[in-house]
């Protein structure tokens, strides 16, 4: 057994898993986290999704299958494991952390994941909502470029209704207090008729006034510039590509959904695809960001200058683009995580009631000057369509 609990520091968790970053000498861990799932409210349940089903999921929805191809590459990006945990190894895991989260001791598998966040004590980490935070390593190891990486949650990147007010994660977040004054929020990254990209960049990533580190104030300057050209400039974007595979094939479709709908044998393949849309509207997405220079200091990538943009990019992939931005040069790299089926036969009624109870208190419509004008007012969908492109290929 190579799986030693001392050699794993938490990280975080979530309401279902905890991610443990591995800091021992083992090259086969190294770089890596753990993701093991924690006691909930269903782990003991018949609906029990486990890590395995999990990994599988995820193989035969982003990987196997072809109708989501424009994922793919952002979720192979981690280089998924399932490994077998020995039951000593969750134990002492469990003994060790067991102020931080409580372990499922019956899980007999965890997730090796890449490890999106190589922070040290000379990370910075700004949490500037439950759905966006930034972590900038002050030691600078490419250049005078420190490692950056964007941690985001977008949730619901699409407006059912051109009608109503705000879009979902506005009304849910007025709703349930989550946020209770904006300062941005992710449809607004979604190309929309009078969109101000720069200004929601600038709400997004405020420099504040106690902010006396050069390195993070500057780095987080280049980090909008390249942010701004990737969502102006590249319809392909990742948040372009979730609000295509987010948005309903019918009007309503959680409110409708009903025990009959949920129990005909007809309905398999609309209840599976629509599972795959919500655990779509709760995944996390990584952007890390870092100049480019190789040890000599020259560079290693060929950039495309024709580009229209004010920053010369080249997709390496589409997770993976080089930058050009003041003569120098960047990359950034994104991947996807948190693709966790959803257990919909336990979860559907709670969907419908969270659904019913936006509509009921009019959260959709009602302006909250408090909160903040809602400008989560996206294109007609004729007009989303074009900006959007719809051709699914690799
Ligand atoms: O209902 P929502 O939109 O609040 O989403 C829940 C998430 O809340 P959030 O919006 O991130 O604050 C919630 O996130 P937290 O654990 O609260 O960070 C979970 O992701 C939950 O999914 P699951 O029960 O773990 O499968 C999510 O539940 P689902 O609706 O995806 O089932
Ligand atoms: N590959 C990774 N590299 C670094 N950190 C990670 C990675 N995956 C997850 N994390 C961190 O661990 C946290 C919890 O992980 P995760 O989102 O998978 O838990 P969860 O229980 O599924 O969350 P939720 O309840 O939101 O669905 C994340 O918010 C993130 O900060």
């Amino acid at each position: 057994m190579d799986l030693f609990a001392d050699e794993w520091e938490y990280l975080d968790n979530g309401m279902a898993n905890a991610v443990f970053k591995y800091v021992g000498n083992n090259t086969k861990y190294l770089h890596r986290v753990l993701r093991v799932r924690l006691i909930g409210q269903h782990h003991q349940s018949a609906s029990y999704i486990s890590t395995a089903e999990v990994f599988d999921s995820i193989h035969a929805s982003f990987v196997a299958d072809r109708s989501l191809c424009n994922l793919r590459e952002y979720i192979v990006n981690n280089n998924f494991e399932l490994i077998e945990l020995p039951t000593v190894f969750t134990e002492a895991l469990t003994n060790t952390f067991k102020n931080h989260c409580s372990i499922n001791l019956d899980e007999r598998y965890g997730m090796l994941i890449d490890n999106h966040l190589v922070t040290n004590e000379h990370t910075k980490k700004t949490k500037y909502s439950k759905f966006l935070k930034l972590f900038i390593n002050t030691t600078c190891d490419s250049g005078d470029f420190p490692l950056m990486v964007i941690e985001m949650k977008p949730k619901w990147l699409y407006k059912d209704s051109i009608d109503t007010n705000y879009c979902r994660n506005c009304a849910y977040n007025r709703m349930t207090k989550k946020i209770t004054k904006k300062c941005f929020c992710f449809n607004e990254l979604i190309k929309f008729k009078d969109s101000n990209l720069k200004q929601t960049l600038k709400n997004m990533f405020p420099i504040s006034n106690d902010s006396n580190n050069d390195i993070v104030v500057d780095s987080t300057e280049i980090a909008k510039n390249i942010l701004f050209d990737y969502f102006n400039y590249n319809d392909k974007n990742i948040l372009n590509m979730l609000s295509l595979y987010q948005r309903p094939t019918t009007h309503n479709m959680i409110l409708n959904l009903s025990e009959e709908f949920m129990n005909s044998e007809n309905n398999k393949q609309a209840i599976n695809d629509l599972n795959l849309k919500m655990t779509l509207r709760d995944v996390t997405v990584f952007i890390k960001f870092y100049r480019i220079v190789d040890t000599a200091g020259y560079l290693l990538i060929d950039l495309d200058t024709s580009s229209s943009s004010s920053t010369y990019h080249k997709a390496v992939g589409h997770h993976q683009i080089a930058y050009k931005w003041q003569n120098r040069f960047y990359c950034i790299e994104i991947s996807l995580v948190d693709l966790d089926l959803k257990d919909i036969a336990g979860k559907w009624r709670q969907w419908k009631a969270k659904e019913s109870s936006l509509v009921a208190g009019d959260w959709y419509n009602t302006i909250d000057v408090h909160y903040g004008q809602p400008c989560c007012v996206l294109l007609p969908e004729n007009e989303a369509k074009e900006a959007i492109p719809t051709i699914l290929s690799g």
